[in-house]
Order: C-alpha cells, then structure tokens, then sequence
C-alpha cells in the first residue's frame, strides 16, 4: 500500500510504519548519542508509553538506561488491509530495537483506566520483572471510564467563569482567525478531573503496591503543563488545569505512600509545549506553539519530547543528579520555554499574527512537519513512493 498522510482538521487519519519507526530510531539515536544515564532505573511501567512523553520516556530508560520496560498504551492495530494507528508501529520499532538491544521490552494494548489492564500489567511484572522501579505516568485521553462506577467521562477543554475569545490558528489550512470558547459546566469540570485528573495515578500506585510489585525505593512521575498566561484561560485557568491540579494533589499524596514505602518519590514535572497528539486538540495552543518554536529555534534552544525526556532522566532524577523544585513542589523542564526573553518575544510577536504574516512570524512550517512526523510522515532517509505492508504485528 502507497501510505500518504490524510489530515483531517487536528488529526491524521493514516500513519506511515516505516516512518514511525525511523521516528523511532531517530529518539534512540538521541539518547544514545547523549550517552549513559548513572545509577538509573532498571525496570520501568510506562503507562501511556506509545507515543509523545511517555514513549519519549520509555526510549530514554531503555537507551539511556539499559532498563527492562513495561508499556501499557491504547491504540488500534494494523489488520489486513488497514492502517493501525502511530503508537501501535511505534510500540512495534520500539519493541524490536530495545530486545536487539537485548533488553526486556513487552506491552499491553488496552484501557489503562481499567481494573483488568491494571491487573494484567501486575500479573506480568510479577511473572517477567519481579517489580519494578519506576512508573511514569503519562496518559491523555478524551474519555475515561470509571471502573468503579462505569461511569464515562469526557474530559474537555474550555474556560472557566466567562468566555474566552483568542487568536487561534488552523495549522492545516494556515488560517488565524479568533476563536470564542463558551465557559465550562460544572459537570464538564468534574469529568475533565475524572479523566485528567490525578485518581487514576493513585488507583495505579495503590495497585502496584498491594500486588508487592512496587520496589522500595520506586520513583514515580507525571506531567503536566503551565505555559504563558496567552494560554492561561485555555489552559492553566481552564478545565484542563483544574486536572493538572488534581494531578498535583495526587502526586503529594502518593509521594508520602511511597516514602512510607522504602523512601520512594513521586513529582510532578512540567514539560514544554509541544506538538504531540494530545495537544493539536487544544485551541490557541497551536498558534503559541508555532510562535515558541520560532523563537527557541532562533536561540537554539527547541526541544522536542526526547530532548526533554532525556534531559529530565539524566539532569533531575539520576545520573548523580537530584530533583530540584519550584516553589510549588514540581520540576521543571520547561524552564527554557519560560526564560523571561523566550516569552517576551513570543508575547511580541503574538499580536501581530494574522493569515497574512503566519508564515514569517512563526515556524507554523516546523509545527506540520513535526505534526506530520508523529504520524511517521516526511523522516529523512524513508522513501515513501515505495507501497509497504500496512499490517505488522506486534512481538510477542
Ligand atoms: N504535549 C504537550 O505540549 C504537553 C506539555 C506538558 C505536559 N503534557 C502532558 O504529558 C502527558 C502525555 O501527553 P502527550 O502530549 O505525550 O500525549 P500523547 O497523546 O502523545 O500520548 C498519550 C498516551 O496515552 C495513551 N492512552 C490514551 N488513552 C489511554 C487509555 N485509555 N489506556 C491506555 N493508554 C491510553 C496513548 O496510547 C498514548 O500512549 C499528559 O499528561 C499531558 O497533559 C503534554
């Protein structure tokens, strides 16, 4: 089959095997090429481990590392005849370059929100790792549904008290036109919570835990995002960060159950802003993102998920390094997108954005080609006139 990308609005409908996994072994070659991370994790949970943070994170311990890692993720396979989705031929190139590595790499396909995969992810580190040592948490979804209630919320994004009106881009038609988003219930708030929010970490941890397959002293992270205050009413101040908050308090009370269990930690630690599947969806993002790139590509200073992943692996949390916090208990790696000439810049040139300037004011160019390489689309070195097999399986 000839794959080209199909986008549709904030997403791409079809994803190139071949290209995700040159996207792949692009984020390997990073971490290789950065060298051994000391005293790191050894066996590793990702949840939300197939693409954006959490597969950046996976390759990071298992590259830069040497760990053993557990994936658990949501995506739709290949079958015959029929395109499966990025994270399913990432999980694949990941899979096959980590155990040629000679590293233990398997993986669960399914509801990460749900009693069985929890159980079934117990059930294979007790019978393949014994425990493990950290657990990265690292989910975006739109829906959640609550295993105890059956319950199916939907997480939204939108402001809180008042509406909001802000520039926002179509970054597939190249578009700026202003946006007004209508406030959130309180229902919409309470279930953006439920699914973004912080009891699906805890319900993990206290999974693990109960099992004996949490080793003492085990790390665990999430991550959340603060951003500019152009985003504050999108983001920070809207449903979006009521969740962050929520992550925030699960994150305090699950450091003090896994400090009463053999000293262990968990943080928080927020990230950049970048594109990945999760954040496309959200409106005015984009255009800050294409704005930011712009500026940190200026300074040399642009990041994408394996720079930060990497960077938060060998700078904070080993290596001989220790976490340092902001004032909120959190670490952060976005402090090169927030350094006061980054954001000054890019909150002078955010005015001055329209259809007509877009392409020379920001790298709306650099986001659809790092939106379209999630997709494993235009990587260097793939030719993508050649018809590949849409079906791979994944390794057993
Ligand atoms: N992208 C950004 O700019 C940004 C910045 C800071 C923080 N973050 C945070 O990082 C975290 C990860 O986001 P991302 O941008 O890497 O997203 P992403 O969309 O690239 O990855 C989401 C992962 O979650 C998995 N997933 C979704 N629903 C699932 C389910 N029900 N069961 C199992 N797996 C499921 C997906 O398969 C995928 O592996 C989120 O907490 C997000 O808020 C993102």
């Amino acid at each position: 089959m000839l794959i080209k990308p199909k986008v549709r609005g904030f997403i791409c409908v079809t994803a190139h095997p071949t290209g995700c996994a040159a996207h792949v072994q692009q984020q390997i070659d990073h971490v290789l090429a950065k060298g051994p991370i000391k005293n790191g994790p050894k066996k590793v949970l990702v949840i939300g481990s197939s693409t954006g943070f959490g597969l950046a994170s996976r390759i990071t311990a298992a590259f830069g590392a040497g760990a053993d890692t557990l994936g658990v993720f949501f995506e739709r396979p290949s079958d015959d005849g029929r395109l499966g989705t990025p994270g399913w031929y990432n999980t694949i190139a990941f899979t096959k370059a980590a155990r040629a590595a000679g590293r233990y790499a398997k993986n669960i396909n399914g509801d990460a929100y749900s009693d069985a995969i929890k159980q079934q992810a117990i059930d294979t580190i007790k019978a393949d790792l014994g425990q493990v040592d950290l657990v990265v948490y690292s989910l975006a979804s739109p829906r959640r549904q609550h295993p105890r209630t059956g319950v199916v919320h939907k997480s939204c994004l939108k402001p809180i008290g008042a509406s909001y009106t802000a520039k926002t881009v179509d970054t597939d038609k190249g578009v700026v036109s202003d946006i007004t988003l209508e406030p959130a219930t309180e229902a919409d708030v309470a279930d953006t919570v439920a699914v973004m929010g912080g009891e699906d970490w805890e319900m993990w941890i206290d999974a693990l835990l109960k099992a004996g397959v949490l080793a003492p002293g085990a790390t665990s992270v999430a991550f959340s995002y603060i951003g500019p205050e152009v985003t504050w009413p999108i983001y920070k101040n809207g449903t979006i960060g009521m969740a962050k908050i929520d992550l925030e308090r699960a994150a305090k009370k699950i450091d003090a159950t896994l400090k009463a269990h053999g000293y262990g930690r968990a943080f928080i630690s927020v990230n950049k802003a970048l594109v990945t599947q999760a954040s496309s969806a959200i409106p005015v993002v984009p255009l800050y993102i294409s704005i930011l790139y712009k500026v940190m590509k200026a300074k040399g200073l642009h990041e994408g998920c394996i720079e930060q992943m990497q960077r938060l692996f060998a700078t904070q949390m080993y290596n001989d390094s220790a976490l340092t916090f902001d004032d909120g208990g959190r670490v952060r790696v976005d402090d090169l997108e927030m350094r006061a000439d980054v954001q000054g810049e890019t909150a002078e040139i955010w005015p001055r954005v329209t259809t007509e300037t877009l392409d020379e004011l920001t790298d709306i160019a650099g986001y659809r080609s790092e939106f379209l390489r999630l997709f494993g689309f235009g990587l260097p070195g793939v030719n993508y006139d050649v018809a590949v097999e849409p079906h791979q399986t994944m390794p057993e």
